[in-house]
């Protein structure tokens, strides 16, 4: 589903910066994949990279087949809003509008029958467990359930690759744990394929495979084969052997 090829990003200035060198990376379709790694690794670089915000300065990314930077800027435009779902650390909810108009916001601008909207909302709600404050503005609900009003944005549209960028920095350990059990269970059942980037390796060990960079280029990667905490205790001991403490990890979160 997401292929990236060769991908190296310099970012120009006074003083040049490579932020990503020559890096490779596969997730195949209905695969839930971490990356993790220190401050300023460049995790928030590939993420930009994938999601078409920002071009490699060498290097190709392949979603679904298409070459997503050599497409026109109109169709990328297109592309990015059908293909990618998007889930932020700070949910990026519309405040004027109520939770279900968040939801099908992507849909108003396809060409969508209210009637298929309306059925698309529900069935997607009552697998979040958000049917009941649908009608509800954003400023009256928690963190878990904004971020799960986000979750439900990214994928009301069926995208081929959703991408999220730390979905449970900002909430608590409970509203966390939902969400990630959400993103899980959207992945199993939905076998929707996701790239998440987190400094947290609870968050990490909900994922199939974690991958870690280090100084912009692969450093390692895991694959779950065994339970959860035990995935866990790996996540934590590559990150030991990376160079950095859970507390770096976190402090970016604080
Ligand atoms: N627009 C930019 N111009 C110049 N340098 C940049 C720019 N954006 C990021 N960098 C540099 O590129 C490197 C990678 O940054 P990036 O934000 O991708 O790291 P990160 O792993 O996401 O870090 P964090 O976990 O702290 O968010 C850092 O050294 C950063 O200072």
């Amino acid at each position: 589903m997401l292929e990236v090829r060769n991908v190296s990003k310099v970012y120009e200035g006074k003083v040049s910066y490579q932020a990503l060198s020559n890096l490779n990376l596969t997730i195949q379709q209905g695969e839930f994949v971490g990356v993790m790694g220190p401050s300023g690794s460049g995790k928030t670089t590939l993420l930009n990279v994938v999601s078409t915000i920002d071009k490699p300065t060498s290097g190709e990314v392949v979603i679904a087949g298409k070459n997503a930077h050599q497409l026109s800027k109109r169709k990328l435009a297109l592309f990015r809003r059908r293909e990618l779902g998007f889930v932020f650390q700070d949910f990026n909810l519309l405040q004027t509008l109520t939770v279900k108009e968040n939801i099908i916001f992507p849909l108003t601008l396809e060409n969508v029958s209210i009637k298929e909207q309306d059925e698309r909302v529900n069935r997607i709600a009552d697998k979040l467990g958000i049917a009941h404050i649908l009608n509800k503005r954003t400023y009256e609900i928690s963190g878990g359930q904004s971020q799960r009003t986000a979750i439900a944005r990214a994928i009301i549209h069926s995208p081929k690759l959703i991408l999220a960028d730390e979905p449970t920095g900002n909430l608590d350990s409970k509203a966390a744990r939902d969400v990630l059990e959400i993103l899980q269970k959207l992945n199993k059942e939905e076998g929707a394929t996701m790239m998440m980037v987190t400094h947290d390796s609870q968050a990490a060990s909900y994922c199939d495979r974690v991958i870690f960079i280090k100084d912009g280029m692969l450093f390692s990667e895991l694959r779950r084969t065994d339970k959860q905490q035990v995935f866990f205790q790996e996540i934590m001991n590559v990150l030991m052997t990376i160079g950095g403490t859970e507390d770096e990890f976190s402090a970016v979160r604080v």
